[in-house]
């Protein structure tokens, strides 16, 4: 379990993590998601001991990071997104990391093969490509055999065949019972990767919900029409409440109505339809939407405003969740 109560990093004037709360509970990945910028490594590092927050407080298994009995064993971390700069073997390079956690040389073995580095793990993994590197600081993350796992940005690097090879490694470890708290900027990634969401902008929570709840609550639903008659059609939707978007033509998106009752307005008034589709806005799209006005470098972000992030657009998750363990 890993828990962040009013969470606060300040650097000079930039406050990278703002009252952050959060619980990570185990025998799920939850993922960590924002928008380039928003303070998720700075709340990892926070996390692990790395940072001394400003204010607020981190803790794993109910503990600072550092008053861990067996810090290694209990939390495997991925942090930096590049290749190991050593002339050891990867081998060598996690032997050399288990002995200094008293860990068996079987373990190596282990890890090795878990993360598909047998092959090359006599080569210098100085040499090693992005994705090489990333598998094998999951190894080193995962030689403690910990119950939890802080990866930052795990699928960077990875080409599409290791990108499903993580998500699929992190959903088996969570279902061992582990806790796995993963973060990204990618939203489809994390949309069928994880199960949880904690979603900041700015530092601030934007969302701690279910990915299910914040799928369905960020995308857009909609009703695509085709119409010869779209005009006369569009009244008859607006005048009963529906928002419409003219897309051309004879073709229509209808907001805040269901698909069926637009056919039955449509048949009450006589007019022919071609297509009535219900469709749901991208996520991606959803996402940047919802972080528009926290993504840190956009420049039509007005810094001075207050962030959106300050309204949660999707509600937080209430104490009962917070309390769930499986
Ligand atoms: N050591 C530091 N000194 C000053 N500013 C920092 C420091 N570390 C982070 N920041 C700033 O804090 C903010 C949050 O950065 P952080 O790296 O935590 O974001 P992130 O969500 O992990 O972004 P990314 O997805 O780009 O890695 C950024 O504006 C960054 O420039």
């Amino acid at each position: 379990m890993i828990e962040a109560k009013n969470l606060t990093k300040r650097y000079g004037d930039k406050v990278a993590v703002d009252d952050l709360s959060f619980t990570v509970v185990p025998g799920r990945v939850t993922g960590f998601l924002g928008p380039n910028g928003a303070g998720k490594s700075t709340t990892m590092r926070l996390l692990l001991g790395l940072d001394k927050p400003t204010r607020g407080d981190a803790r794993i298994h109910g503990v600072h990071y550092r008053d861990l009995p067996s810090p290694l064993r209990t939390v495997g971390a991925l942090l930096e997104a590049k290749a190991v700069h050593t002339g050891r073997s990867a081998y060598n390079h996690l032997l050399v990391l288990a002995q200094t956690q008293g860990i068996d040389r079987k373990r190596v073995d282990e890890v090795v093969e878990l993360v598909g580095l047998t092959g090359v793990a006599r080569k210098r993994a100085g040499g090693f490509s992005l994705g090489m590197g990333q598998r094998l600081g999951i190894a080193a993350a995962l030689l403690g055999d910990p119950q939890v796992l802080i990866l930052d940005e795990p699928v960077n690097g990875l080409d599409p065949e290791g990108i499903v090879w993580i998500r699929t490694l992190m959903q088996r470890l969570a279902s061992e019972g582990r806790t796995v708290f993963v973060s990204s900027h990618l939203m489809n990634e994390m949309a069928v990767t994880a199960e949880h969401l904690i979603v900041i902008g700015r530092g601030r929570l934007i969302a701690d919900c279910s990915t299910e709840e914040f799928v369905e609550r960020s995308t857009e639903k909609a009703v695509t029409v085709r119409s010869p008659d779209a005009a006369r059609l569009s009244e008859v939707l607006a005048a009963e409440g529906a928002k419409i978007r003219p897309d051309g033509d004879a073709l229509l998106t209808v907001i805040d109505m269901e698909a069926p009752r637009v056919g039955e307005l449509a048949a009450a008034e006589g007019l022919v339809l071609h297509e009535l589709t219900p469709t749901r806005g991208s996520l991606e799209s959803a996402f940047m939407e919802l972080t528009r006005d926290s993504v840190e470098y956009d420049a039509a972000a007005a810094p001075a405003a207050a962030p959106a992030a300050a309204q949660p657009a999707v509600q937080p998750a209430g104490p009962a969740e917070k309390g769930e363990a499986r």
